[in-house]
């Protein structure tokens, strides 16, 4: 497995999250399995008491005592129904809770996994996780474990009314036992790989297909036909094969299964007859042991069924918990910063061990200066972005702010002190609202219409309901200048006292930068800035200037400076001067 990739519960955690999952809510869940309890109990009366009926028949009971036990079977049967019926109610109700919970500290582990981890194991990973395994664990939650639960009621209630009726009976149940569990080690054990190996011969077989029919001119005009129709056959032989594999399994599962359960009862009535005649026991106790051993076969069968689907569960519990067992990669100090100062000393940086791509990099920053960092592509600055940050630590060498290293800082305070802005502006499904409180919970409207106001959003006074306007897919969309609007707003509230701008205006066209330019030079103002910079203009505003050049900074000065110097950034400005005059 890539190394790189979210980490796995193993099955301890695995079950010490389930376990934690069920205890969440004791006592719905007591009551679920208590209320399952009774509708298991209430079901062993039928055959007990068809029993009792052919035993006092047998001994000359008339029609009247028929007609109770008749009755007391359909006031059991009826019982049965209404136990079930509401633990089935609360059972998928506890399940719905239960699923949101695990829902809600998915969220919460994911919004605390560090951001470098994210990046290393790559979106798709989580996204997987958050659709695929969340919705599995919803079949499992929902209905497999009420299932099951229900299942393993009636089982042991069953075999417990079994043994109550004559131990000897009870035997006959392990003569179904043995062999189901024999042969559903022997199908889990192989079931799997070759269900996975039929789900990949069914994708080769239509991608194959669906190429040969895309390029049907291609095959045509290189007379590529026989080569397309052997891979074609190719594909359908795999997939035959992995058919057959798969319905082997099956042909040999379902007759042992289904053999298995006529097993008991047919043991029950030989023995049970041997039994009968030889005055052991009584004939109903024979048919109401036959018949309990008949039911037992129900659940059994059920909990086959979801045996296979809980397994699955159990793979996708482990992913999703995973995501819980992430280390933070920082432990805070509990060091107060003393002043804004940035102060960068001897940092070098390697993504992959023995490959640095910052080489022993000093920097300080005042509170206050603007500094635009600029350089060739893959100079290392986007990287330098990071680490002022505090997104990565360095490998060596130190990056502070106040005097503390900005990754020894509890993760909420260093973004109260220095933002990260990239050319992502995300607008999330809600309010205008919303989207901007997040930067500050605490937010008064008057303060969110200030920050929009800073930045210049005039098109907040276009918008149906204002602040309260929906935003996001199937609402109110909101243009590229305008999501950024939104992005610098936030941090207008945010109100940390460096900004870190990682070519935060490059995405846009020239006209929107302009427009996009100024809400920002609103939102830098009073601020310690160090912007990564593609155009120069940008540069020759800013106080003072740092050229990074192959992980190094090779130049370092005001604008003046350094074209006085003569050096590449001269050499930069006057091509760019020149190109724009
Ligand atoms: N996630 C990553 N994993 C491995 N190497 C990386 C990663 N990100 C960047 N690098 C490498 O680190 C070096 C510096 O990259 P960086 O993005 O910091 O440069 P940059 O100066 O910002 O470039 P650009 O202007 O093109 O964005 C490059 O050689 C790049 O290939």
């Amino acid at each position: 497995m890539n190394e790189n990739r979210l980490p796995l519960a193993d099955k301890r955690q695995v079950r010490r999250a389930a376990w934690a999952l069920l205890r969440g809510d004791a006592k719905a869940l007591t009551m679920v399995i208590v209320l399952y309890c009774l509708a298991a109990v209430a079901g062993l009366a039928a055959p007990w008491l068809l029993g009792e009926i052919v035993d006092r028949v047998d001994s000359g009971a008339g029609i009247g005592t028929v007609d109770m036990l008749g009755l007391a079977i359909a006031g059991f049967l009826l019982a049965q129904l209404l136990f079930d019926r509401f633990g089935r109610y609360l059972g998928y109700r506890y399940g719905e809770r239960a699923l949101a919970r695990m829902r809600e500290d998915f969220i919460d582990d994911t919004l605390r996994l560090p951001v470098s981890v994210v990046e290393r194991a790559g979106s798709g990973d989580l996204m997987t996780r958050s659709t695929g395994d969340v919705n599995t664990l919803g079949t499992i939650v929902r209905q497999a474990l009420p299932e099951m639960v229900i299942a393993a009621a009636h089982i042991v209630f069953i075999l417990g009314a079994v043994i109550v009726l004559n131990p000897l009976f009870s035997l006959c149940a392990l003569l179904m036992i043995l062999p189901l569990w024999l042969i559903m080690r022997w199908y889990l054990r192989r079931a799997r790989s070759a269900y996975l190996a039929e789900g990949d011969a069914n994708t080769e077989m239509s991608e194959v297909m669906a190429a040969t029919a895309a390029g049907a001119k291609t095959v045509e005009a290189f007379g590529l036909a026989d080569r397309r129709v052997a891979a074609g056959d190719a594909t359908v032989a795999e997939g035959t094969r992995t058919r057959r594999k798969t319905l082997w399994l099956r042909t040999v599962m379902f007759p042992v299964a289904d053999f298995s359960y006529v097993l008991p009862m047919a043991a029950a009535l030989f023995f049970g007859g041997l039994l009968y005649f030889n005055d052991v026991v009584s004939l109903g106790v024979v048919i109401a042991a036959s018949l309990y051993l008949r039911q037992l076969v129900e659940p059994l069968d059920q909990a086959l069924m979801w045996i296979e689907q809980l397994q699955q569960g159990g793979a996708s519990f482990a992913r999703v918990r995973g995501v819980a067992e992430v280390e933070p990669d920082r432990v805070p100090s509990g060091d107060e910063p003393v002043g804004d100062t940035i102060e960068v000393t001897g940092v070098h940086y390697a993504y992959t061990s023995g490959r640095d791509v910052l080489h022993g990099i000093d920097l300080s920053v005042r509170a206050g200066e603007h500094l635009a960092v600029v350089g060739p592509s893959g100079a290392g600055k986007s990287t330098l972005g990071r680490l002022l940050a505090g997104v990565d630590a360095p490998r060596v060498g130190a990056v502070k702010v106040g005097g503390v290293a900005v990754t020894d800082l509890d993760q909420a305070e260093l973004r109260r002190r220095i933002a990260l802005v990239t050319q992502d502006h995300h607008v999330f499904i809600g309010t205008v609202r919303d989207n901007l409180i997040l930067a500050k919970p605490t937010a008064t409207d008057d303060e969110v219409l200030s920050a929009l106001g800073t930045v210049g959003a005039t098109w907040l006074d276009t918008l149906p309901e204002g602040l309260d306007t929906q935003l996001g897919a199937g609402h109110t969309e909101l243009d590229a200048p305008q999501a950024q609007q939104i992005a610098l707003a936030r941090l207008v509230l945010a109100d940390p006292h460096t900004l870190i701008l990682d070519e935060a205006t490059s995405l846009l066209d020239p006209t929107a930068a302009r427009e996009a330019e100024r809400a920002l030079a609103a939102v830098l103002h009073g601020r310690t800035v160090i912007a990564i910079a593609h155009r120069l203009h940008a540069a020759h505003d800013a106080d003072r200037v740092a050229i990074v050049d192959g992980g190094r900074i090779t130049e370092l000065g005001s604008h003046d400076e350094l074209v006085a110097a003569g050096g590449s950034y001269a050499a930069l400005w006057r091509s760019w001067h020149g190109e724009t005059d």
